[in-house]
């Protein structure tokens, strides 16, 4: 069965507008753990605009499932992931100017700077995937340097949902399990397209964040997480075929 990871970002985004406590994304990440969410994830921004370092340490010490923290591949984000040591890590890529996460990281082209970063990582004990575009040569240099997993970003097929991008996605799920690479799949996905990804061959994991929160207001984060899962587990009845 695909897991699901609740990316709980922008309940940190909410509260940060006013500068209190509420709502506190640490109570909504245990309660989606509570109401189907196989995994928890967090991305801690350099610029801290939305989840926090307080955030981080009290998720990883009160969450019973799985945490997965999101971090651009700094050597402060190394540093405090190799001590906090989460369940696993995927590191992104990052500028502060952008409004979300554009594109997927150049492992390609950083791999001799991200190769010793992973294998700290993994020295610790932590899960390590890679945010990547669905491109041979991302896929290739992922396990290259020795990342376990690859997360493919699924962005650009959220906006232009057509067969070229989704042929993309396919591609890219199959070298991920050529090359030995668990399979992850997120960014932009809604119910109305997260079936079709979910039909990918190997994919045992969606990170999903923006679009259950947001529906979260009309009809709670429980029956937001029921719906998503329900997508997912029929989407995955389909297997993908590209046209
Ligand atoms: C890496 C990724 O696609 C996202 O989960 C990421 O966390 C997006 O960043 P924001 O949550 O800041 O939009
Ligand atoms: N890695 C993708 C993620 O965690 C959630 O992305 P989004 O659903 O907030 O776009």
């Amino acid at each position: 069965m695909i897991r699901l990871g609740v990316n709980i970002d922008h309940v940190a985004t909410v509260r940060n507008a006013r500068g209190g406590l509420h709502p506190d994304p640490v109570g909504a990440a245990l309660l989606a753990a509570m109401h189907g969410a196989d995994g928890i994830t967090a991305h801690l921004r350099e610029d801290r605009r939305h989840i926090r370092d307080e955030d981080m340490i009290r998720l990883r010490h009160e969450l019973t499932v799985p945490l997965n923290f999101e971090m651009g591949a700094t050597e402060e984000m190394v540093a405090m992931a190799c001590s906090l040591r989460p369940h696993a890590c995927c590191l992104v890529p990052e500028r502060r100017e952008e409004v979300t996460t554009e594109g997927g990281l150049d492992v390609a082209g950083q791999a001799d700077d991200l190769r010793g970063k992973v294998a700290r990582l993994r020295d610790a004990g932590i899960r390590v995937s890679l945010f990547i575009d669905p491109d041979p040569a991302q896929l290739e240099a992922s396990a290259r340097i020795g990342a376990q997993v690859v997360e493919l970003h699924t962005g650009a097929y959220a906006h232009n949902p057509g067969e070229d991008e989704f042929r993309r996605l396919y591609q890219g799920a199959v070298a991920a399990t050529e090359h030995g690479l668990e399979l992850h799949a997120g960014h932009g996905l809604t119910y109305g397209n997260v079936g079709r990804v979910a039909g990918l061959p190997g994919l045992a994991e969606l990170n999903i964040g923006h679009f259950l929160i947001g529906e979260a207001i009309f009809t709670g984060l429980p029956a937001a997480i029921a719906r998503m899962k329900q997508e997912i587990a029929s989407g995955a009845l389909f297997k993908a075929v590209v046209r």
